[in-house]
């Protein structure tokens, strides 16, 4: 997978090239290459931004520059198909789902606002010849998009084949049977007078299964109830519902 990412701050992209991220980047598994885009601005100040038509507070991104840089990037589409994203707090929310939906994109190119967001039209122009997703990943204004997106490529990269030492990590994500993880041990056996759960250490995996359920399912009950609303109706055995 090949991503690019255009933005007036590329060092807030650095974590990219950081740890797991880094990893893959130095093993093949990915491209990442990120874009200043002042680099297609043609006047001397290097201006991005305008005021907004219709009045209003700040500033609004620049079609005609956005329109360079992105031609530029993506190049000719046929060559190879990308998806475009734009992080947006108006967008649709970002989910594992859609994470998984994405790790079969050959390209994934980000376009990062700031200021007030990016003139419409560059999502609608684009948005007749490849896939845009305006996407949000939570109720809650930022700055920029760049935080956003560093949160989407990791969450998509991991879950791309040979990226995570143990596969069974991605498969037992949290949100993966639709529940969220419930917690995790490791030694001491006791720890300021707190015991690791017994049934943990029993060497029953039947048990152990079930109490990890049991816990994930009170945690979901508890936390985040819209999940299990959410799960299809065959998802809770007999046992599930005694929780
Ligand atoms: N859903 C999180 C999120 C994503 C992007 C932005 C944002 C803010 C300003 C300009 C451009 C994008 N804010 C929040």
């Amino acid at each position: 997978m090949r991503i690019d990412v255009v933005t007036i701050f590329p060092s807030y992209l650095a974590p990219l090239r950081e740890a797991l991220l880094g990893r893959a980047i130095d093993r093949g598994l990915i491209e990442v290459a990120v874009h200043d885009l002042r680099d297609w601005t043609h006047d001397v100040h290097q201006a991005v931004d305008d005021s907004p038509y219709g009045g209003g507070p700040g500033m609004v991104m620049k079609p005609q520059v956005w329109g360079e840089a992105l031609d530029s990037v993506i190049g000719p589409v046929i060559d190879s198909p990308a998806r475009l994203v734009v992080p947006t707090p108006a967008g649709r929310p970002f989910t594992q789902q859609l994470a998984h939906e994405w790790t079969s994109a050959e390209r994934l190119v980000f376009a990062c606002g700031r200021y007030e967001g990016i003139d419409q039209r560059v999502v609608d122009h684009y948005a007749q010849r490849m896939p845009v997703d305006e996407v949000s990943i939570g109720d809650y204004v930022l700055v920029g998009g760049e935080v956003a997106v560093l949160v989407m490529v990791e969450a998509v990269v991991r879950l791309l084949p040979g990226v995570l030492g143990n596969p069974r990590s991605a498969a037992e994500d949290s949100f993966s049977d639709g529940l969220l993880e419930g917690p995790a041990y490791t030694r001491p056996e006791v720890w300021r007078d707190l015991p690791v759960p017994p049934v943990l250490r029993s060497g029953d995996h039947a048990a152990v299964d079930r109490w990890r359920r049991d816990r994930a399912l009170e945690r979901t009950a508890r936390l985040r109830p819209d999940l299990l609303a959410a799960l299809p109706p065959d998802a809770l055995d007999e046992a599930d519902r005694a929780v």
